[in-house]
């Protein structure tokens, strides 16, 4: 016993990480490995006391989290999650917004190498239940003050808040196999809002997310004085790569709440009130602030604290960007592309103002480490400009693959066009793009949603970007919808300035005809106030087929 004793006490920190003989316990990441516990509280070594997360309080105020106090309630929910036995790999459901303890909770997951699945409190029963379904968790964990109930009897439950974690039914015991956390364990895996039936669970490394988070920092965009404003749902990983890029540089982030969102003053406001310096935003929640507050938008950006605003998800419609540009002309823009199989690709300035008769915005280059290529049909590369292809990306932040759906993963993750030999796999992006001059990339929209009216090939975005120009319309969707008797129909959806006049259908397509082939004419053009959004927050196009159809 005495022998075991000093044999334990003996370890230096440096070995904490390796296990005891019988497995007994938990296992963790060496600290010189990657693991996302690791990289994002490297600052609280540095310098503990500086602002790690800056939110909402409970009474309404504002609340600020150093990187200590972070490390502090990490390694305190990872001594509770320690003592339920999980074992490596078993999973962990997180549902919550993003606030500094959901951030100490996956952390704490990541510290024993137990994937966590984020879900917003939003997240419809029915759907959770799929993802529990296919997922099958060990345990699922929510804030102390969230609503679900009805989670099945297989999984364990727990709270986690101000005073830590709180289990209320234990998971069912298991017998630990593993020893250590390694880079290649996966950090999460977050279920796409998958338009076709099941929901894919993209797998996603700790050397993955940290691989894409490294790239990101070589674009030297931000600093450790900066407050990183987030506003997208725990699931989508916009939020993660907000919290991965803020703590990575030392940052604070500055979770946004929904409520405030919805809300263009509010949101305005707690952007002031914070010192947020960057936002990070899908296009769409920048439409209820340029709809109804202006001039507000214009005074935040006059105060000089706002020096940058970076979007993703989709394009962001080029009559909206330039009204936001208008108002905000000391802002730099960032385009952020990519697709949550590899977190995402490139990361590019956008020039401010747009230079006149810009048609699309440039994807750019990918991040540091990876490389986006066009590839044609025939598995060859194209470098000529202007000719449309596939970005396929070769990148280290490539995913482990779709929980549970091998099939699905070799549709995307496909031997090295340029040299299938070397067994190195890269990501079939289903993008299109063009190359510019330089190699730069534009993108073009969805391969599927290329379209085929009466044998010729339409990119919708393309009428898109035409009926957007048409004065008075903010954003245009596009859209095939399908007819009973006959070839689909190419319709349009629209929205109008505030209090602007409806636009008139007849015009808007005359002035399709007046720049479009005939086969890509709308044959009808409804106006609506606005676009119904996924979860996400992109336009969601099925519910417009859906409108169309009622
Ligand atoms: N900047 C864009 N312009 C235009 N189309 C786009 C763009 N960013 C995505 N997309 C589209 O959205 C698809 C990916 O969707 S996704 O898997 O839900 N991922 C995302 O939307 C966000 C992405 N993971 C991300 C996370 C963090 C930083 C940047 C980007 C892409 O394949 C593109 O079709």
């Amino acid at each position: 016993l005495l022998e075991t004793a000093w044999h334990l006490l003996r370890r230096p920190e440096s070995e904490g990480w390796r296990m005891s003989p019988n497995g007994a316990r938990p296992a963790r990441a060496h600290a010189s490995v990657d693991n996302l516990r690791t990289y994002l509280l490297a600052a609280a070594r540095k310098d503990p006391d500086r602002p790690a997360v800056i939110q909402a309080a409970a009474d309404g105020g504002l609340e600020t989290v150093s990187y200590g106090e972070l490390q502090h309630r990490t390694d305190r929910c990872a001594e509770a999650l320690d003592a339920l036995g999980l074992d490596v790999g078993d999973r962990v459901i997180l549902e919550s917004d993003t606030e500094a303890d959901a951030i100490a909770t996956l952390l704490a997951c990541a510290t024993l190498g137990l994937p966590f699945t984020p879900v917003s409190p939003e997240t419809p029963d029915e759907r959770l239940l799929t993802i529990i379904d296919s997922a099958e968790p060990a345990l699922y964990l929510q804030s102390a003050r969230g609503q679900r109930t009805g989670i099945p009897e297989t999984v364990g439950t727990a709270r986690f808040g101000a005073d830590g974690l709180t289990v209320e039914r234990p998971p069912a015991p298991r017998v630990r196999r593993r020893r250590v956390v390694t880079p290649l364990d996966t950090a999460y895996i977050t279920f796409t809002s998958g338009t076709t039936g099941r929901p894919k669970g993209v797998v996603m490394s700790h050397r993955g997310v940290i691989a894409f988070l490294r790239g990101a920092e070589a674009a030297e965009l931000i600093t450790s004085e900066d407050r990183v404003a987030g506003t997208a749902p725990l699931q989508f990983d916009f939020a993660l790569f907000d919290i991965g890029f803020a703590l990575s540089h030392g940052a604070a982030l500055v979770p946004v709440p929904r409520d405030r969102l919805n809300w263009p003053r509010r949101f305005l406001s707690f952007l002031r009130d914070t010192g947020t310096t960057q936002v990070d935003a899908v296009p769409s929640a920048w439409r209820p602030v340029l709809r109804h507050e202006p001039d507000l938008l214009a005074e935040l950006g006059e105060q000089g604290v706002l020096r940058r605003i970076a979007f993703s998800g989709e394009d962001f419609p080029l009559e909206e960007l330039r009204a936001l540009q208008e108002l905000l002309p000391k802002v730099r823009f960032t385009n952020g592309y990519g697709a949550t199989e590899t977190m995402a690709a490139s990361i590019t300035e956008v020039p401010n103002p747009l230079p006149p008769g810009t048609e699309r915005l440039s994807i750019g280059y990918a991040v540091a480490g990876a490389e986006m290529m066009l590839i044609g049909p025939d598995g060859r590369p194209v470098d000529e400009p202007g000719v449309l292809d596939e970005i396929y990306l070769r990148s280290p932040s490539l995913f482990s693959g779709y929980w549970n759906d091998p099939e699905a993963t070799r549709a995307v993750v496909v031997p090295d066009p340029l040299d299938p030999r070397s067994g190195q796999r890269v990501f079939k992006t289903g993008d299109l793009a063009t190359m510019g001059a330089d190699g730069e990339l534009y993108f073009h929209g969805r391969a599927d949603s290329q379209v085929q009216i009466r044998g010729n090939r339409v990119e919708l975005g393309e009428v898109e970007r035409r009926i957007g120009q048409f004065t008075g319309v903010t954003g245009a969707v596009a859209m095939l919808l399908p007819r009973a008797d006959g070839d689909p129909v190419l319709h349009a959806f629209v929205t109008r300035a505030p209090g602007g006049p409806a636009p008139d259908a007849k015009e808007v397509v005359a002035f399709c005809r007046a720049a479009l082939p005939a086969y890509m004419i709308p044959q009808g053009v409804h106006v609506v106030d606005e676009f119904p959004l996924t979860v996400n927050g992109k336009v969601d196009r099925a519910a417009l087929t859906a409108l169309a159809a009622s």
